[in-house]
């Protein structure tokens, strides 16, 4: 499991521990892991080049310390520096170390159009969202082909993650210390972060983090594997209330992705199409309401249909929101969340689907927009699950899944071509079946975004992948996730 703790966090624990350290000690040893990784890149990459970007606070002088050792070793570096005093150093002591710093009125740009590394090092933990006006020509100036090193996070972008920005840096590589942080691991912010490495610099952080992500290890732990002793009962079953005479679609790749899953049987209900259609492609399923474990109510469901089958159809799906047992609630059927479920829940929107709701449930709030959103989707997710009770798994390439108290989870496992329609259908199965089989909604979603991300990339690596293929992968994901 990744665990990313905030700032705050993190600073608190850097004060105990430099209390029994020498000063500058902490800095010392980032700046020596942070070169090591810089080092290693110039190498692999062929490049000798450096330019330190360099800001106002700590962040700046990680880079620099680090520019002082690649110089040692041989590299050429330069920093540029800002209308600003540096944190530590004067501009003649790191000439003396090897490193040369241009101030705004020297040709910055000539040494950094020739850089084949870039370190970013003009905002830390300690920034606000946003670039500082002279950051913001350097960043534009970056040559396309350099490779771009963020210190500790791509500057501009912001620091708990909770806010998305326009601008800020991009990184080829983000060079952490002693923990992730909200930034490198929320849907926000992480596009920005790249190939994330957490450089040791001997700071533990104990107790509950603020972000969790599991990994391949925790699949092994969480997923439901059968015993002897189990029957298809005990294993959990599935009730799928989806589709309808125009959305037939949905349902067959829920209840293909639920049953292959690793179900103990699945219960569909629908209306005559899709419950025909359900019946070729999924023989195993049993159509018709019935006892269950866990409910999946949503996916192709049009709750204003007056079609054939749709106002029984729409009589279990308010049943089983109205029964004590936990229910997965997706697309359509996010319009019958009336208010709070005592009961384990899980929502599963999209950015759209999850304005939508806010919309109707906190009225008195205003018009929520999806860019609202995709701009603070923490923040909004955070307001239906305290709106609902529920736990809130927001779709995007970085999936968050917020309970309503405690640790937050951020999975983000699967190639952009998952962005394909059905591919959400999917996820509503797997996420299902794990809920049958008693997992909380917490587990259930993360592990099933994982399985689901996973699932996608397996069915085409490297290329498109269709909702249908990627529920067929996901048996061969689970077994391949248990076993490797
Ligand atoms: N803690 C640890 O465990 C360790 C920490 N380490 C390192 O320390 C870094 C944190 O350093 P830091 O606290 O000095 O903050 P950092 O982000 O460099 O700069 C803050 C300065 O920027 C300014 N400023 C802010 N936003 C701005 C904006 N948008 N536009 C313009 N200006 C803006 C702000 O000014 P002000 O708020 O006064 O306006 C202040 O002057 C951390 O990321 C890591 O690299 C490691 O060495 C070892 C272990
Ligand atoms: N850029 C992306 N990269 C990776 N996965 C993505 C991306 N965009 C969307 N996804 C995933 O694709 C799925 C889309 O689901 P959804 O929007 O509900 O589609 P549909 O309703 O058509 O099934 C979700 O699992 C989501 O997390
Ligand atoms: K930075």
């Amino acid at each position: 499991m990744l665990r990313a703790w905030s700032a705050d966090r993190v600073r608190s624990a850097e004060r105990d521990l430099m209390a029994g350290l020498e000063e500058g000690e902490l800095m010392a040893r980032a700046a020596q892991g942070l070169a090591e990784v810089c080092s290693a890149r110039l190498h692999q990459r062929g490049g000798t080049r450096v330019v330190v970007l360099a800001g106002p606070g700590n962040n700046g002088a990680d880079a620099l310390y680090a520019a002082a050792h690649l110089a040692d070793e041989g590299f050429a570096c330069v920093a540029v520096q800002g209308d600003w005093p540096l944190a530590v150093g004067e501009p003649a002591a790191w000439l003396a170390a090897g490193v040369p710093v241009l101030s705004g009125d020297d040709d910055w740009a000539t040494p950094l159009s020739e850089a084949d590394l870039v370190l970013d090092g003009v905002l830390g933990i300690g920034g606000r969202p946003g670039l500082p006006a002279e950051a913001v020509a350097w960043v534009d100036a970056v040559p396309p082909d350099a490779y771009v090193v963020a210190v500790d996070l791509p500057s501009g972008q912001d620091p708990a993650g909770e806010q998305a920005q326009d601008g800020g840096v991009y990184a080829d590589e983000t060079v952490t210390f002693a923990v992730a942080k909200p930034v490198h691991v929320l849907p926000a912010t992480e596009s920005a972060v790249g190939r994330l490495t957490v450089v040791d610099i001997g700071l533990e952080l104990e107790g509950p983090a603020d972000v969790e992500r599991l990994d391949f290890a925790d699949v092994a732990d969480l997923w439901p594997v059968p015993h002897a002793s189990d029957d298809k009962y005990s294993r959990g079953v599935l009730g799928v209330v989806a589709g309808g005479e125009d959305y037939t679609g949905a349902p067959v790749l829920c209840c293909t992705a639920a049953v292959g899953a690793g179900l103990g049987m699945l219960r569909y209900v629908g209306t005559p199409a899709p419950t025909g259609l359900v019946r070729a492609a999924v023989p195993e399923v049993v159509i018709g309401d019935g006892r269950v474990q866990a409910w999946v109510v949503g996916p192709g469901l049009d709750t204003t249909s007056r079609a054939r089958g749709s106002k029984a159809q729409l009589d279990v799906a308010r049943a089983a929101l109205a029964s004590d047992l936990p229910v997965l609630v997706d697309a359509g059927g996010l319009d019958l969340v009336k208010g709070r479920r005592e009961a384990p829940t899980l929502l599963t929107p999209h950015a759209g689907e999850l304005a939508r709701l806010l919309s109707r449930l906190d009225p008195d709030a205003g018009e929520t927009t999806r860019e609202q959103v995709t701009g603070a989707p923490l923040a909004h997710a955070r307001r239906a699950a305290s709106l609902t009770g529920a736990t809130v798994l927001l779709k995007g390439a970085t999936t968050l899944v917020v309970p309503p108290e405690g640790t937050v989870r951020s999975q983000a496992d699967a190639p952009a071509w998952t962005a394909t329609a059905g591919a959400g259908d999917v996820l509503a199965g797997v996420c299902g079946a794990l809920l049958a089989a008693g997992l909380s909604p917490l587990d259930a979603g993360s592990l099933g975004a994982l399985v689901h991300g996973v699932a996608a990339d397996r069915a085409n690596p490297g290329g498109p992948v269709r909702a249908l293929a990627l529920a067929h992968a996901v048996p061969g994901t689970v077994a391949h996730l248990l076993t490797r």
